[in-house]
């Protein structure tokens, strides 16, 4: 668990962040999301003390990060930024192996490890382990810059807008990618975005800043439902708001019995997919199915009366 208890940072007498406090728990991802200038990334880089706070500290698995020299404590929590900052001159391996060497584990351990995270970012460790980092796609540098981050299994993993630079689509790849791993690894995340899209697809905590100060935390659900302020709102976008929930529900809760026409949709798939599906097709329900078979179908009507139930 990591406790975030009243901390502040002043530059020349103003305050970047303000008293914030917040709990993330152990295993979950955390997104802080903000306009520019909003103090998210001092708040992320006080973590592992690469600002150091005003005032206020930060406590992981109870123990204060003041308690441990700041070069000892970033080899404990990942750090991964736009732009990746991979070592040019080293492979994927050296780079990924990075940490780990600092921590003096034996070779064939390092080696393991970075084939396994290789393999874990779909990326073949014999085709990818002895290249330099010039010989990547953008999309490949950045899954090598948290493989890196997460090679020593940090306590914490801090990203700085990770997805900046990528185009829309690989962005969402790699979004769906860092989901995937880290239910895999059970990692603990904290990663900072202006962007609340990104927020409420990977967040099981969003993280509201706004002026240095926090103004919500919660659930996706509970950020596009109950906005704190106008200005959380407004970064939740009024008019999108019925269409952001629904992507946040699966079909299975919605699946009734019956039949429906047409191309049946997983159960796992959201209820924007399922609405997009019917008005796409001019259907007025879509089967849903499980592992190959149709469990029953989810109707236009039933999706409408759920997102005026909740918008
Ligand atoms: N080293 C510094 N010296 C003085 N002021 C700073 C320093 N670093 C940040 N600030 C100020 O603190 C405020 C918060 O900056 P921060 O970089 O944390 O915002 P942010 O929300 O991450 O913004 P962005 O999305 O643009 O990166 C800004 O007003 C910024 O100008």
């Amino acid at each position: 668990m990591i406790e975030i208890d009243r901390i502040t940072k002043t530059y020349n007498g103003v305050k970047a962040v303000d008293a914030v406090t917040m709990t993330v728990e152990t295993g979950t991802i955390t997104v802080i999301v903000g306009t520019s200038g909003s103090g998210k990334t001092t708040l992320l880089r006080m973590i592992n003390r690469l600002e150091e706070p005003t005032s206020g500290e930060v406590r992981i698995n109870g123990v204060s990060t003041l308690a441990t020299k700041p070069h000892l404590l970033r080899r404990r929590i990942g750090y991964a930024i736009q732009g990746h900052g991979l070592f040019p001159h080293h492979t994927v391996a050296r780079n990924i192996g990075a940490v780990p060497r600092l921590l003096d584990w034996p070779k064939d351990k390092i080696e393991a490890r970075v084939d396994e995270l290789l393999t874990l970012f779909s990326m073949d460790p014999a085709q990818f382990r002895d290249r330099y980092p010039a010989e990547l796609s953008g999309g490949q540098q950045q899954r090598v810059g948290v493989a890196r981050a997460l090679a020593s299994r940090p306590d914490l993993l801090l990203m700085d807008e990770p997805f900046g630079a990528l185009d829309p689509i690989i962005r969402a790849r790699a979004q769906d990618d860092l989901r995937r791993i880290q239910k895999a690894l059970g990692s603990t995340i904290m990663l900072v975005t202006h962007d609340m899209e990104e927020a409420i697809r990977l967040g099981d905590r969003v993280a509201v800043m706004d002026g240095g100060k926090l103004v919500q935390h919660g659930t996706p659900a509970e950020i596009i439902a109950q906005p704190a302020t106008d200005f959380v709102a407004n970064m939740v976008g009024e008019v999108e708001r019925p269409l952001r929930l629904l992507s946040l529900i699966p079909l299975c809760d919605l699946v009734e019995d019956g039949d429906a026409p047409g191309a049946a949709l997983p159960a796992d798939a959201s209820l924007r997919d399922a609405l997009a599906a019917c008005l796409w097709t001019g259907r007025s329900a879509v089967p849903v199915e499980r592992d190959g078979d149709v469990v029953g179908r989810v109707t236009f009507d039933a999706i409408r009366a759920r997102a005026e139930l909740r918008a």
